[in-house]
């Protein structure tokens, strides 16, 4: 595979996925409530806890499932109507493990680029650069049945991959792994958009990975669309500061004598969620004002011989941002 710069450019512009007030009802659930969104090239999130949703949504995507109400459009074509050649332009990479345990993961992935129309000689080439692009080497070889839950992972994104899709839907991709596992996982998603222009919507119950991966990220719960927004919108800078400073034989508590000299000088300092965690007491939240303030942090951190190990600006986690959020809703709530 060679990075398809055109492609990426000619994306740019479009509308990857869009829904109107989709809708999805089981007999004893919602799966789906009145969800609008509207999806541009690029890595998006969707996230939400289990059951929210996500796979219901994946499946109208595909045209595989239909909606009840509203209407959804992928890459231009419309979900009702157009099913096949969404999936003809469209990867997709499912939650569960749906393997063949006796064939290697090159038979596998020929057969799957055989089923979308590529030709024998094209299918085998396309499957050793996707297997290579994944991280399969020679073990690409051996009957999947071996393999360990992050080499299945791989082989489930190279199928979606392997007939050059324009858009892959990766449904619960780091389900399974471990935290060197979901890294490595979370930087090839990342790769599939910078070196090859595909668009990605990626779906996790967790939402601080997404934070690092994704351009845009959409929270579902319940069926319902809780917020919709670019990652830097969900992780602006704050005013605040986190502060971190040494010990001294004279100060044995230096962010103590920090905070106490930052508060006499009238600076605002905050709890933070580092609060209570091992070495966060070294560790305190400034509001910043000006440059002035860091003049000041780095004068009394020098004016008590202690050692500023960092002064950085403060993001906020995705995670916080919903947090408070909950916290807004539920003093709301009780103000009924
Ligand atoms: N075929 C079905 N029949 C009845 N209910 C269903 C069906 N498929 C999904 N549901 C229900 O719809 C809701 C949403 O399910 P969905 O699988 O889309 O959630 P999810 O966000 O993908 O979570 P998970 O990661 O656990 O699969 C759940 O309450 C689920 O039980």
């Amino acid at each position: 595979m060679t990075p398809d710069v055109a492609r990426a450019t000619t994306f740019e512009n479009v509308t990857v996925i869009v829904t109107e007030s989709l809708s999805k009802r089981f007999p004893r659930v919602t799966a789906l409530d009145r969800l609008s969104l509207d999806i541009g090239p690029g890595v998006t999130g969707l996230v939400g806890a289990n059951g929210a949703g996500k796979s219901t949504m994946i499946k109208i995507l595909l045209g595989l499932s239909p909606a009840t109400e509203g209407r959804a459009e992928v890459l231009g074509m419309d979900v009702a109507t157009s099913g096949a050649a969404i999936r003809e332009r469209v990867g997709y990479m499912p939650e569960h493990d749906c393997l063949p345990p006796d064939v290697s993961a090159t038979e596998f992935v020929v057969h799957m680029a055989r089923m979308s129309g590529l030709p024998p000689t094209a299918a085998r080439e396309r499957t050793a650069d996707t297997l290579r692009h994944v991280g399969l080497y020679e073990e690409r070889y051996r009957p999947i049945g071996g393999y360990s839950t992050g080499m299945k992972q791989r082989v489930k994104l190279a199928q979606a991959l392997v007939h050059d899709p324009q858009l892959v839907l990766l449904d619960e991709p780091t389900n399974g792994l471990d935290p060197v596992g979901r890294d490595e996982m979370l930087g090839l998603i990342r790769r599939i958009h910078t070196d090859f222009g595909i668009s990605v919507l990626v779906t996790s119950h967790l939402l601080g990975e997404l934070e690092r991966t994704c351009d845009h990220v959409v929270v579902i719960d319940g069926g319902k669309l809780l917020r919709s927004s670019s990652t830097s919108d969900f992780t602006q800078t704050t005013a605040t500061l986190a502060v971190e400073v040494t010990d001294s034989d004279t100060h044995p508590d230096g962010a103590q004598a920090v905070r106490d000299k930052l508060a006499a000088a009238g600076v605002t300092l905050h709890e933070g969620l580092e609060h209570g965690l091992p070495g966060a007491g070294h560790i305190l939240l400034v509001e910043a004002t000006g440059e002035e303030t860091y003049d000041l942090v780095r004068d009394t951190v020098a004016d008590l011989g202690l050692g500023l190990v960092r002064m950085e600006q403060r993001r906020h986690h995705i995670a916080e941002v919903f947090r408070s959020e909950a916290q807004d809703q539920k003093q709301e709530a009780n103000a009924l």
